[in-house]
């Protein structure tokens, strides 16, 4: 089955709306110029709203020991999502302190970025291939940009994998077909304004994924 992550998610209704539809996983993003950050109180909250439900994935950039410890003594995480610039090493030694799954963004322009996950591939548990993000943008991530998705087709991923980067309901069928990706994830594309989750199209598109599948 493929893996689906909504991420991004800062409202009651949005957290919802991702538990009802059956996502498996859940993105909470600890990064304070993003439109979609939350504090640790409040994806605490959020994440109180449902028992089970959707691993709750805590997306970073660059963060510091002392963030990662703020975020964890508020709410439990299933798995740390490193977005920005951490090297191999800083992954491992995130991994090793806090005990969880790390899972490694990588922007993908070309082949060579791909070639280039053989040097994460010790220290992470997961990749999620996401665009470059665009000159002219603030944020490393979240840009509704979208690569080249026959680069990965045929290709072996050496870690378990999510694709990112500019999905709708309208185009994760075809990015499925044309990738081979095992798993998807998406913000900007359920949104009905910048920051803001639509909870119709949060259901549109786990049910395009799984349309994707029958
Ligand atoms: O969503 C954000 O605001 C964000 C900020 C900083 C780093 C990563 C961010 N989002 C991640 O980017 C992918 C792709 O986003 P989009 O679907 O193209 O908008 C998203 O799924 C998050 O994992």
């Amino acid at each position: 089955m493929t893996l689906v992550k909504i991420c991004g998610i800062n409202d009651a209704a949005g957290f919802d709306a991702v538990a009802e539809a059956g996502a498996d996983m859940v993105g909470l993003v600890f990064y304070p110029p993003s439109p979609r950050a939350v504090t640790a109180a409040e994806a605490a909250a959020l994440s109180a709203r449902v028992q089970g439900g959707p691993m709750r994935v805590g997306l970073f950039v660059d963060p510091t020991d002392a963030e990662l410890e703020a975020v964890l003594a508020a709410l439990p995480l299933g798995m740390i999502q490193l977005h920005g610039a951490e090297s191999p090493a800083r992954c491992a030694a995130i991994r090793a302190r806090f005990g969880l799954p790390v899972m490694k963004a990588v922007g993908v322009g070309d082949p060579r970025d791909l070639e280039g996950l053989a040097f994460y591939t010790p220290t992470v548990d997961r990749f999620l291939l996401d665009a470059k993000p665009p000159p002219d943008s603030d944020l490393p991530g979240g840009n509704a940009t979208a690569f080249d998705w026959s680069l990965t087709a045929g290709r072996t991923i050496p870690r378990p994998w999510l694709l990112a980067g500019g999905l709708t309901p309208e185009t994760v069928a075809e990015a499925i077909r044309q990738s081979g990706a095992p798993g998807v994830d998406v913000s900007s594309g359920v949104e009905r304004s910048r920051g803001v989750k639509d909870p119709a199209r949060i259901a549109a598109f786990v049910a395009a994924v799984r349309g994707a599948e029958a």
